[in-house]
Order: structure tokens, then sequence, then C-alpha cells
């Protein structure tokens, strides 16, 4: 396998928020052509002409040669997009992308972590669907964007089906401090990264009602192994799931505030409505929508996920925090694993 062969010289990103401006600002200082696409004009006026996204990325100072635009137009000039908009607004924006590019068959790197509500559809799968041309690949694992946008040291997954595909990503997104192994496991890189997203609530929650290290520790251990368990029942690899895309972002997440779904759920944990804190950001916490999916196919296939169970019934309002652990903590007494 020759790695980082052909890296692709012209990137559109979709999506101007967190992670899309840092992953811009990446390929735009790797020497790539580097374009980024907002819904909104002031976000694209300032990244043009101030070289700063105030609203998403405000410490960050972006390069001169990103240019931004609102027009997807500038899709067609592109040899590779990253796909950076909430999981829920991805059907929306793949269906548009196409049409600007004519149905091209382009190569998308998914980057978005979640699962689409109603459909129960992985982003791998709403890619197939609505840009079924599309030549698709995930983008995961352990980033916070304003590491990245630092250059702080990061390791990430990119799976592609396509082995010299993904390789191309691997050399277009490669640098000295952006650190991207490759893995054919599309399936499990996705499911890793949607499902932390949910373990993370979880976490926050017990950090947020103060119930202790001990028990944080053990919700993420519990919840890799119903995640692993979903997931390799799903056909996602054991490899995947332990490395970077499953288990490192699960550490990540659950781990740091500066996660939105972590400190979701800390907010939860000291009393607040999730409604009420989903209502006043601007940014996505994806483990909100992605939780009640995730339990309806579990349920679907019969896959025990106790603690994504809890994750949404407390987003619900359904159960309070204390009746949750009082539930988890009482279930029948089984073997490990
Ligand atoms: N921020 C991170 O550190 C990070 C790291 C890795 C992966 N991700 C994933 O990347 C995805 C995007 O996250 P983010 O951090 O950039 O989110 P964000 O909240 O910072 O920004 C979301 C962006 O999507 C746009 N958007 C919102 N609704 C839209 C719609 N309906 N149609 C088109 N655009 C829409 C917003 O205007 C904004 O530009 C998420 O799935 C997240 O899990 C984020
Ligand atoms: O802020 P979060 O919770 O969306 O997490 C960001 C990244 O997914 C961490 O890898």
């Amino acid at each position: 396998m020759t790695i980082g062969r052909e890296p692709f010289e012209r990137i559109y990103v979709a999506g101007a928020g967190s992670w899309g401006t840092a992953l811009a600002a990446l390929c735009a200082r790797a020497g790539r052509q580097t374009s980024i696409w907002s819904r909104g004009e002031e976000i694209a006026g300032q990244i043009n002409e101030e070289h700063r996204n105030a609203t998403y990325l405000p410490e960050i100072e972006l390069p001169s040669t990103l240019r931004a635009t609102t027009d997807r137009a500038a899709a067609c000039e592109a040899e590779g997009i990253l796909l950076v908009v909430p999981a829920q607004a991805a059907r929306d924006e793949l269906v548009a992308l196409r049409e600007a590019t004519g149905g091209a068959a382009m190569p998308v790197a998914l980057c978005c972590k979640g699962i689409e509500r109603g459909t129960g559809r992985l982003m791998h799968q709403v890619l197939k669907e609505a840009w079924p041309e599309a030549l698709g690949a995930v983008l995961s694992g352990p980033s916070f964007a304003a590491d990245v946008a630092r250059g702080l040291p990061t390791a990430v997954t990119l799976a592609d089906p396509d082995e010299s595909c993904g390789t191309r990503w691997l050399g277009t997104l490669a640098t000295e401090t952006f650190r991207p192994y490759y893995s054919p496991d599309v399936l499990g890189a996705e499911l890793g990264g949607a499902i932390k997203n949910v373990l993370a609530i979880a976490c926050g929650i017990v950090e947020g009602r103060g119930l202790g290290e001990s028990a944080k520790a053990a919700l993420m251990a519990r919840g890799f192994a119903e995640a692993k368990r979903f997931a390799l029942g799903m056909g996602a690899k054991p490899e995947t799931l332990a490395g970077l895309s499953g288990l490192g972002d699960l550490i990540l997440t659950c781990s740091s505030r500066q996660s939105r779904n972590m400190s979701l759920g800390y907010e939860m944990g000291q009393g607040r409505r999730a409604a009420d804190v989903i209502a006043e950001r601007r940014t996505v916490s994806e483990g909100a929508a992605t939780a009640p999916v995730l339990v309806s196919l579990a349920r679907e296939r019969g896959t025990d996920m106790p603690i994504t169970e809890a994750v949404a019934a407390l987003l619900s309002g359904e159960l309070a925090v204390d009746e949750a652990i009082a539930d988890l903590m009482n279930r029948p007494l089984k073997i490990e694993g």
C-alpha cells in the first residue's frame, strides 16, 4: 500500500462551523487550494476579509489562502469534498451538492458523527441515497476542532472501502501534526463516532451529578461494551472499535467538558432540562438526536444497550437522573461481556 500519493489538490469544505473551519484551515495550511462553504454571508465575509470565524472558532487566525463562499457551485472545481454539517442536515446538503456538481463521481469524506432521525441511516447510507455517484469515505476519531486548528498533535481514522481513494485522502490531510490512519471499515468508523456522542452525554451527567470518577470509569467501560455489542452485530470490525474512531474518541469525548455532548450531559446532571440547554446553544450536540434513533435500532436488532436507553429517556424527560442510576445499578447481575 503506497500511502499519501496523489493528494487531492483542490478541496471544498461543506460547512463553516467549528469542525469545518478547522479542517479547511488544515487543508489550506497544507497547501491545498481550499474553499469553505458557509450558509451565511456574515461568516463567509469574516473568513475572507478578517481571516477569522468569530462565531465558531474565534481564537484562531485562519490562513489567508482559505476562500469562503456561499455558492455551492464552487464544489464543481474541487477534487474532493469534506462534508461537515450536522448529521441531521447531511441529506439535504448532499442532495444540493449533487445538483450543484451535476451528479459527479466526486470523492466525499463524511466528517459528521451521527445517525439520521426518521430513517436510522448512517451517513454513508445517506450518501448512497442522496448522491449515488459519489465515492464515500469517513473521517472520524478523537479530534477537537480547536486542537486541530491550533496545530496540536492529533490522530484520526480515515475509512474508505476504496483503498486507492483512501490513500489519496491520507495524502491530502496528513500534516506534521495531523495523522490519519487508513481503514477499509466505514461502518465501524461511523458507528464508533455516532455512539460515543451518546455515551459522552452519560459521562457528563455522572460528572454533573457528582457521582465520582469510579462511576465515570465504569460507565465508559460498560458504554464501550454496549457500543461494541451493537457495532459488531451490524458487521463492524473489532479493531475499528478498539481504535481511534471507537475507543479513542470515546475516551476523548467522555473526558472533557470541551465536548458539546459531555457538557450537555454535565448541565443535565446539574439539574437542567436537556431541551433548554440545546435551545440556548449555537453549536450542535449530535448525541441528543442520535440517542433515540440508536435506541430504536438496538431494539429492532435485539441488542441490549442500557446506557443508551437511559440517555434517551433522560433527554426526553421520561426519567430523572437518580431513577436512571438506580435502574442501571439494579439490573440483574450478569457475566461481564
Ligand atoms: N467540533 C468538533 O470538534 C468536531 C470534531 C469532529 C467531528 N465533528 C462533527 O462534525 C459535525 C459538524 O460539527 P461542528 O462542530 O462543525 O458543528 P457546529 O455546530 O460548530 O457547526 C455546524 C455548521 O453546520 C451549519 N449548519 C447547521 N444546520 C445546517 C443545515 N440545516 N444545513 C446546512 N448547514 C447547517 C452551521 O451553520 C455551522 O456552520 C458534527 O457531526 C460533529 O459531530 C465535530
Ligand atoms: O464536541 P463534541 O462532543 O461534538 O465532540 C467533538 C469531537 O467529536 C471529538 O472527537
